[in-house]
């Protein structure tokens, strides 16, 4: 939980990937490269490319893995941290984080801090459709030698995978902060620290909560919306849109995200179809949402989860990122469930989404028997995913978590 110090690695992007841990582990991190240039030690300084090189890349990449992994290692033994000094083992411990388009998955094994870590898997090419050699200076192919030298020297057993993406930045920006969310949640799970349940709303003396009213010719709509449910017996729902199914997701989504209020009321032109109140109470709640979660302030802010209902399974990676993109890949068999057209139901996340400026990927784990469960496993996993989003970390202590420093521009 330190603070961070300068990253200097002679590799501009490799210092932005490091800088991943920072924010996104929430380990205060310094890296110094020194290297030697005609005869003489030299350190690399950050915020220029003039120490890169082709040559000595391989030699940086695996210096800085090992330097990384060791401290890493250092820190998880450290006097004062319970659980790691013997065999850290969890039933494996998953996170994945998007980046636009693109998103990877980091599972972490176990801990040992008796032996060597193992990269067990590591599938990240091809770096878009051109297999991207470069990211700038930063030869993409030595990801995979510092995650290799991070596992080793750490005494983590580590996979990482790339599950979508175009974007040779995206793809390996993704990747590192899968690896430092997925190693904070471990780090969480061994010391038994449970931020998300703990922080999600009860504590907060400000309120997160927007309201909006609509009406055009096609509809009319009501949405009140509080982020923070103060305690089960207070929290208010009321939903009636005219469209039965809808009202039954926008019910698991209150439920799942734990919302202490979701007021959402609309008549519409459904004598037509369900295509205009669909849509516009999907766009009324994602605005309600952007405008309750304010400048994201101390929140969470990522999110990685999955949701079963009977034989359906979705799992959502979701990201209050400020950049509006929905990846989705939900297939139904039929045209409608009940009263909800199916097509209706990638607009309906696309409105959110978008309204509410996130990044969010729905991925079809198992499909079951209904349409109706595989619609309510996404909505279902959206608004788990939401809920830890918007849980407030005490630990950031009001900061944003972007390593640009803001969501709001
Ligand atoms: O706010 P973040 O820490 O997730 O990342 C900042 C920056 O690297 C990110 O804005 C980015 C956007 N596209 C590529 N990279």
């Amino acid at each position: 939980m330190g603070k961070r110090g300068q990253i200097a690695t002679g590799q501009p992007f490799l210092d932005h990937m490091i800088d991943q841990l920072t924010t996104h582990a929430q380990l205060g991190v310094s890296v110094q490269v020194e290297k030697e240039r005609v005869g003489e030690m030299v350190k690399c300084e950050p915020d220029t490319a003039k120490y890169a090189s082709d040559e000595d890349a391989e030699a940086t990449f695996m210096a800085c893995g090992e330097a990384v992994g060791k401290a890493l290692k250092d820190m998880l033994c450290s006097e004062g941290r319970i659980g790691f000094a013997a065999n850290a083992r969890t039933n494996g411990t998953r996170f994945a984080a998007p980046l636009d388009e693109a998103y990877a998955s980091c599972l972490i094994e176990q801990f040992d801090s008796e032996k060597d870590g193992e990269l067990k898997l590591f599938s990240l090419a091809p770096y878009g459709p051109r297999n991207r050699t470069h990211i700038g200076v930063y030869p993409t192919v030595y990801t995979e030698t510092f995650f290799r030298e991070v596992a080793k020297h750490s005494g983590l057993t580590i996979r990482l995978e790339k599950h979508r993406g175009d974007n040779a930045h995206h793809i390996v920006e993704a990747t590192f902060k899968s690896f430092a969310r997925c190693l904070r949640k471990f780090m969480d799970e061994v010391e038994g620290s449970d931020v998300e349940s703990s922080s999600s709303g009860s504590n907060n003396s400000t309120s997160r909560a927007a309201s909006r009213a609509r009406s055009t010719k096609e509809t009319s709509i009501d949405v009140a919306l509080d982020l923070d449910m103060k305690d089960e017996a207070n929290s208010s729902l009321e939903i009636s849109t005219g469209i039965e199914t809808l009202d039954a997701l926008f019910d698991a989504l209150a439920e799942t995200a734990e919302f202490g209020t979701l007021k959402c009321v609309a008549s519409g032109d459904t004598w037509i179809d369900d295509h205009h109140t669909t849509e516009d109470v999907a766009i009324t709640i994602g605005q309600c949402l952007n405008e309750a979660l304010g400048n994201k302030a101390g929140c969470n802010r990522m999110g990685s989860g999955s949701a079963r209902v009977n034989g359906s399974e979705v799992e959502v990676i979701m990201d209050l990122s400020n950049r509006p993109y929905l990846g989705y890949d939900l297939d139904f068999a039929g045209d409608s469930i009940g009263d909800l057209s199916c097509e209706m139901v990638e607009h309906l996340f696309m409105s959110i989404t978008f309204n509410g400026q996130m990044t969010v990927h729905l991925v079809t784990k198992e499909k079951g028997s209904t349409d109706k469960d595989l619609a309510e496993a996404a909505m279902r996993a959206f608004g788990t995913c939401l809920k830890q989003c918007k849980s407030i970390d005490p630990r950031r202590a009001g900061a944003v978590a972007s390593s640009k420093g803001t969501l709001s521009v």
